[in-house]
């Protein structure tokens, strides 16, 4: 079992505990009243014609599988509002909780918080996880190719859809890119993080980041940890990246995303 599979299978106990509690014709109704969900599409830059700037997902993550411990994060809210402030064109809140302490709960304390697009952040392996994402206000969520069938791709990218949200495809190979690609996903993210093994390759991005289609929004996720890491992504054509460890271990998060956005500015100024 690799941890990818460990960690789909914690996901789908604790998503099965949730039903218990919640019933899907409830979430329905939950959904169906709460706040249509904001254009993430066009917040990452999806609308714009040069994209000349390069855009920071800034993760709230308390813990992880490869790290353990990464910030107790008391107040996410106020995370967010500093991530909101120093520029980031959407929040990733960590929802799972076995592996990386987070919940509903975070997700809710960020969305009453900030107004900007915020990505339900988990291990999505049932269309349950999906209408909870909507009623608890997400906008944007992540799919992972490398944990789901082909027609789970498709069904699931499309129950979003008409739930009004965008999703974020994650890949790590080229094969995951192509089913990405089949499942006509418009925001495919390229994590260079293996999940089966934790490893962690930035040079996996510039392998890849070739091989997704003009007109997708191409998101780096994993591996920032300096503007050094954040050019080599905008360099090989990254619109977004994607920072969690080097944000929330950070004592002044927003000057860092808004030093992120200018060093990615500068490289994409400069392959253009
Ligand atoms: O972060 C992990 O150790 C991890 C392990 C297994 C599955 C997923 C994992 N992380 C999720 C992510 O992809 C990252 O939280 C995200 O890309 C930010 O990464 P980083 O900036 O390196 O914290």
């Amino acid at each position: 079992m690799t941890v990818l599979d460990d960690i789909n299978a914690g996901a789908r106990e604790d998503m099965q505990a949730r039903q218990r509690l919640v019933t899907l014709a409830e979430l329905k109704d939950r959904a169906a009243a709460a706040q249509p969900a904001r254009d993430a599409w066009t917040a990452l830059g999806g609308a714009s014609a040069t994209r000349a700037q390069l855009k920071v997902i800034a993760e709230i993550k308390r813990r992880s599988p490869s790290k353990g411990d990464l910030a107790s994060i008391a107040d996410p809210a106020s995370l967010a509002v500093q991530y909101a402030g120093g520029g980031a064109a959407a929040i990733s809140v960590l929802t799972e909780q076995r592996r990386f302490n987070g919940s509903l709960a975070d997700f809710d304390a960020v969305r009453a918080a900030v107004d900007i697009p915020l990505l339900r952040k988990d291990f999505m392996i049932d269309e349950y996880q999906i209408w909870e994402a909507r009623a608890h206000g997400a906008d944007l969520i992540l799919l992972i190719v490398a944990s789901l069938s082909d027609a789970q791709l498709r069904e699931f990218s499309a129950l979003s859809r008409e739930l009004g949200m965008n999703v974020l495809v994650e890949t790590h190979t080229a094969e995951e890119i192509e089913r990405a690609v089949a499942a006509e996903a418009r925001i495919i993210g390229v994590n260079v993080r293996d999940l089966k093994t934790l490893d962690v390759d930035r040079s996996v991005f510039a392998e890849l980041a070739g091989g997704i289609p003009a007109g997708a929004l191409v998101i780096a996720e994993s591996g920032v940890r300096g503007v050094n890491d954040v050019r080599h992504y905008a360099a090989n054509g990254a619109n977004a990246v994607l920072v969690g460890e080097a944000l929330v271990s950070d004592a002044a998060p927003r000057e860092r995303i808004a030093e992120f956005m200018a060093a990615g500015a500068e490289e994409i100024a400069a392959r253009s």
